[in-house]
């Protein structure tokens, strides 16, 4: 029997009770890889040292991009750091943004989730905003401060449009869903190829596809992750994801 298509999910750098450090990923995104989207998950540290694009790419029928604390340093979209961009995990930028453009090259699924979605346009070249409610007429698009109940923070809080004839409009066969929104960044400049398949009511860009890209290349600014099994946007994004994985498995086994 064929094993699953095996699909890395990336950590994030976290200081554990201000002593360690570790690289960490929430359960959500493994299990709605294992069990919507029917592949084998394969959390990757931060460590690109040890896991240069070749080899991961020997190894990997997809990629999934998860959320997480850090933001991507912004002297890679040509910015210089003013304190204004937070924190970085300059070990995960350093597989991330050369692997997203890999396997889209290679014609296998991405999918970027938060913090992912951030990557894939900064992988394509494009820029991010370091605080997006500071800009007139954009919505505060973070957690509720110190809220620690889950159910809370991950609560559906704004309405996400899409384009009209679009990617995720003709997958989910919806014009419109309501989301979570854990991000202080955005996207601000789109990438070359980044195309901005859905937006919040203060137009935030909550969606993109890449151009061209002959599998899955999706990103949410949304956790996704959250109910993958509940929600029916989620549960096709995995869903699709999954085939997409399992084609592109097919493919390079020939
Ligand atoms: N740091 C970025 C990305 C936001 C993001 O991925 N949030 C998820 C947080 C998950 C957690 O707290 O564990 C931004 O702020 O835009």
């Amino acid at each position: 029997m064929a094993h699953r298509p095996l699909i890395g999910v990336t950590a994030f750098l976290h200081r554990v009770d201000d002593t360690f450090d570790a690289d960490i990923c929430g359960v959500r995104t493994p299990e709605a890889v294992a069990g919507v989207a029917g592949c084998a998950p394969i959390v990757l540290p931060g460590r690109p040292e040890a896991l240069p694009t070749g080899h991961l790419m020997e190894l990997l029928d997809g990629l999934v991009l998860t959320g997480g604390r850090p933001n991507v340093h912004p002297r890679h979209y040509g910015e210089a750091d003013d304190g204004r961009y937070g924190k970085f995990d300059e070990g995960r930028t350093a597989i991330t943004l050369p692997l997203i453009r890999a396997m889209v090259a290679a014609g296998r699924p991405v999918f970027g989730i938060c913090l992912g979605i951030q990557e894939m346009n900064v992988a394509f070249g494009g820029s991010l905003h370091p605080e997006i409610r500071d800009e007139p007429g954009r919505m505060n698009h973070r957690m509720p401060p110190g809220e620690k109940d889950p159910e809370v923070i991950f609560r559906r809080r704004h309405l996400v449009r899409f384009r009209e004839g679009g990617a995720f409009a003709r997958l989910l066969g919806t014009q419109e869903t309501v989301t979570n929104s854990l991000h202080g960044q955005a996207i601000w400049r789109l990438g070359e190829r980044v195309v901005a398949e859905g937006r919040a009511e203060d137009d935030t860009i909550e969606a993109i596809s890449i151009a061209g890209a002959s599998s899955f290349a999706l990103g949410v600014q949304w956790h996704a992750e959250y109910a993958a099994g509940e929600d029916p946007v989620s549960r096709a994004l995995f869903t699709a994801f999954g085939a997409a994985a399992r084609a592109a498995q097919a493919a390079r086994n020939g």
